[in-house]
């Protein structure tokens, strides 16, 4: 302890001195053994502290697991079981307060199609990449007692140990060769003793920075996936905005799963690329000024500052190049997973050699540019290394010369050294070896610096992609839409419906749904003529059990009407009144299966542990499968527990039940049915419809089919026609009971044509009989009446 408490250069010179002290002409590290020992007991008990904690933890979870075997899912098992410890979300308040450090990137943005911001800042190591890096600092490290911070603290430690180390072995080096050449076999052999000793320290120091690299690492990728999926998955849906109503981001996959990984990771290295060399250079060059002299300094100085600036002058644009580069990886990795979601239907269409050449046709964009990228980095890396593995070498060797021809020239240490005779050549040399070693480990140190400068334009590319993210991500959030430009916006069009003039009001708490003047208006992101207006100031208030039936031709808009009603398409004029999220409910044209058991299909988006906490049984899953006549299921899948890729497993039509059971467990007010029935045959479809309506669900369904009517009160049609919408009765209570009645009669007649049907049968076949007993008669009569 007492060695950390010292400054460091004093440290380092106390070290030093006692390795050059007269009694012992070879070096003592101990002081450098104690230190990382003491460190290494500090360490090795944090992380044999931590790994006790995970085995713990391991344990406990292998315990758990034994009592539920059917849980053992691979990476679906987490959904089976409540998890045990309740996930921390970030909250809205450190949202709110983040969202000002996040402002629109005044950098052209390589990741997506189109920007609204029309700048000339390059990507690139400037004034905007140190703010964006701030900015995302913000999140890394939220207080100054963390994880990461601890993290940090321990890798500088030893980032600083192990320059202490290089300074103690360059001396340690002279020392060895100065006994060598005096013919001291002693001090020889006691050199490379103490050589041992420290390569102990030293290696344990530089698997630690390697280790602690990582762990700084995959600390950075956690703290910022964490905080992009609280501001991704929400109850502000920013994911379903920044799928379909903006276009700032595309393939926010790639951006979350690979560009946040490979930020965190550059980040990183870029730490321990950039700090252990900064050291270097500084605590180097201290030393190196006791031996070489100012001057010498001097020199080293100049040639430092002509490396940079003639570097600076020919790094091509890596930054930009990156970015770019993470945005066709993206686009190579979309045409996969898209090629994977419609396999089957793929497939039916034998469209693989069409599939192949889009496939070809994405990874030729990307190599073609990670090729050129390589092509660029030749000369590059030509300069590079002439400059620092050359030209720094040829500067090091004159420097280190200067005070063996001219003695006035050197430092502090050569003036000691100054001396006649083989006493004399023996100082010259260790000097000059200590400081040939000090001087290529600045090489190293000023080299490293170098290429760190090539890294750190690369880490602008991916910087600016996870900045843009999360910036985006707020403006989502917020409701703050991609503003839409001026250029090209034709008035004649009449009102225009952009995403930056949403006007309309939505209110939660009314007994019904009541549309007031509200026009359904496709969202269209940047277009500076808006969204084209499908439906023009509709009005309507369906009050519970006012079943209602939405239809229209194709396209015209009634999915929209469902999408405003959920909120999911903006609200751009009018006033729209509704109950409650939880409410309302909505079941898709395409049938959603989630990842996980059976169960969790049924009661989706409950969690088990969610059902268990409102009470809710298997046996009351067991009923509400039978009301959707797949009471066969969990027998046939070997029970509630069993996780399969359940949309692989279903047809058509028991997936669209397996919705309606969803809608049947939930039990909301109203439930907004779209095209949902399509595969289900017309019987059982009748049977769900009444169920759903005999246990209070009040229907709004879009549909084409006529055969629906019966179910519905009221009829809202939207004809295309500008806009134009009507909305009428289709019968009374009475009426519509009548009709039932009517309708039950003539399903009684349909059963008798049956019987009659079966009679009828019965007669023909004992007919056929009748004719088979005598066929030779009738041959005889047909016979008879020829001849
Ligand atoms: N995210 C979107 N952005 C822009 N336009 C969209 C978007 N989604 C749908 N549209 C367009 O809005 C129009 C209405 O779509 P909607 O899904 O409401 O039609 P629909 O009446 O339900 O048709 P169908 O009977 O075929 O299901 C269509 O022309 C469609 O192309």
């Amino acid at each position: 302890m007492a060695v950390q408490s010292k400054d460091l250069p004093q440290q380092i010179n106390s070290v030093l001195d006692s390795i050059h002290s007269k009694k012992s002409s070879s070096a003592r590290p101990l002081p450098a053994v104690a230190l990382v020992g003491f460190i290494a007991i500090v360490v090795g008990r944090y992380l044999s502290n931590k790994q006790a904690k995970e085995k713990k933890a391991a344990a406990a979870s292998k315990a758990s697991a034994s009592t539920s075997a059917t849980q053992d899912k691979g990476i679906l098992k987490g959904r089976v079981q409540a998890p045990k410890k309740s996930i921390k979300y970030t909250s809205e308040a450190t949202i709110e307060r983040n969202r000002k450090y996040f402002p629109p990137s005044k950098v052209a943005s390589a990741g997506s199609s189109a920007s609204s911001v029309k700048s000339s800042v390059k990507v690139g190591v400037n004034k905007e990449f140190f703010r964006q890096i701030e900015a995302i600092f913000k999140i890394l490290i939220p207080k100054l007692r963390c994880k990461e911070s601890f993290i940090l603290v321990l890798h500088t430690t030893f980032l600083v140990l192990r320059t202490y180390l290089s300074v103690v072995v360059a001396r340690l080096d002279g020392a060895i060769v100065k006994d060598l050449i005096a013919g001291n076999g002693k001090g020889f052999i006691r050199g490379l003793g103490y050589w041992f000793a420290i390569a102990l320290p030293a290696t344990y120091t530089n698997s630690m920075i390697r280790y602690l690299q990582s762990k700084l690492s995959i600390a950075f990728r956690t703290r910022l996936t964490r905080y992009v999926h609280d501001l991704y998955l929400n109850d502000q849906i920013t994911y379903y905005k920044a799928l379909n109503l903006d276009d700032r981001i595309e393939g926010v996959d790639q951006y979350i799963t690979t560009d946040i990984a490979k930020f965190c990771d550059s980040l990183a290295g870029l730490y321990s690329n950039l700090g252990k060399p900064l050291l270097d250079t500084i605590i180097f060059n201290y030393q190196l000024m006791r031996s070489i002299g100012v001057s010498g300094m001097g020199g080293l100085f100049v040639s430092y500052v002509v490396t940079a600036f003639l570097l600076r002058m020919v790094t091509p644009a890596f930054g930009k190049l990156a970015a770019v580069e993470a945005k066709l990886e993206g686009d190579f990795r979309s045409a996969h997973t898209r090629l994977i979601t419609n396999a089957e239907e793929i497939a039916f269409y034998n469209g693989a050699e069409l599939e192949h050449s889009i496939l070809t046709k994405t990874y030729k964009r990307l190599i073609r540019h990670i090729n050129s990228i390589y092509k660029i980095r030749i000369a590059y890396n030509m300069f590079e290394d002439f400059i620092i593995k050359y030209c720094w070498s040829a500067v090091g060797l004159t420097l280190c010369a200067l005070p063996v021809f001219f003695p006035a020239l050197g430092g502090v240490d050569s003036a000691k050294n100054v001396s006649s005779g083989d006493q004399a050549v023996g100082a010259r040399t260790k000097g000059f070896i200590t400081s040939k070693r000090l001087m290529m480990s600045l090489a190293d140190a000023g080299g490293r610096m170098m290429y760190s400068y090539k890294e750190m334009s690369e880490l602008a590319g991916s910087t600016l992609r996870v900045y843009n993210l999360i910036s985006v991500l707020h403006q989502l959030h917020a409701d703050n839409y991609e503003p839409a430009s001026a250029e090209g916006s034709d008035d004649s069009k009449g009102e225009r419906y952009t995403l930056d003039d949403i006007r309309g009001i939505i209110g939660y708490g009314y007994e019904g749904i009541k549309f007031v003047n509200v026009p359904i208006v496709t969202p269209s992101p940047g277009n500076s003529n808006g969204g084209e207006e499908l439906v023009r100031d509709l009005s309507v208030d369906i009050k519970p059990g006012d079943h209602m039936l939405v239809t229209g031709p194709n396209g015209v808009g009634k999915t929209g009407f469902a999408r405003v009603i959920s909120g999911l398409w903006p609200v751009f004029r009018g006033q729209i009144q509704r109950p409650a999220p939880k409410d309302i409910f909505y079941i898709p044209q395409r049938a959603y299966l989630s990842i996980g058991s059976l169960r969790d299909q049924v009661i989706y988006p409950h969690s088990h542990a969610d059902m268990i906490k409102a009470g809710r049984t298997d046996e009351e899953l067991m009923t509400i499968l039978k009301h959707v006549h797949l009471a066969y299921i969990p027998d046939r899948e070997g029970g509630w527990d069993t996780v399969k890729e359940w949309k692989d497993v279903f047809s058509g039509g028991e997936k669209q039940r397996m919705n309606l059971a969803r809608l049947f467990y939930h039990k909301p007010k109203f439930a907004i049915l779209d095209e949902c029935t399509s595969a289900v045959s017309s019987d059982v479809e009748g049977l769900m419809y009444n169920h759903a309506k005999d246990i209070g669900i009040t229907l709004i369904t879009i549909s084409h089919r006529p055969a629906l009517f019966k179910y519905h009160l009221h009829l809202l049609k939207f004809t295309g026609d500008h806009g134009h919408w009507e909305f009428s009765t289709i019968g009374t209570a009475e009426e519509r009971q009548s009709l039932e009645k009517e309708m039950a009669s003539l399903q009684a007649k349909l059963d008798e044509v049956e019987q009659l049907k079966e009679r009828h049968a019965e007669i023909q076949k004992e007919l056929e009989v009748g004719l088979n007993a005598g066929p030779q008669d009738g041959v005889k009569v047909q016979k008879r009446g020829l001849f």
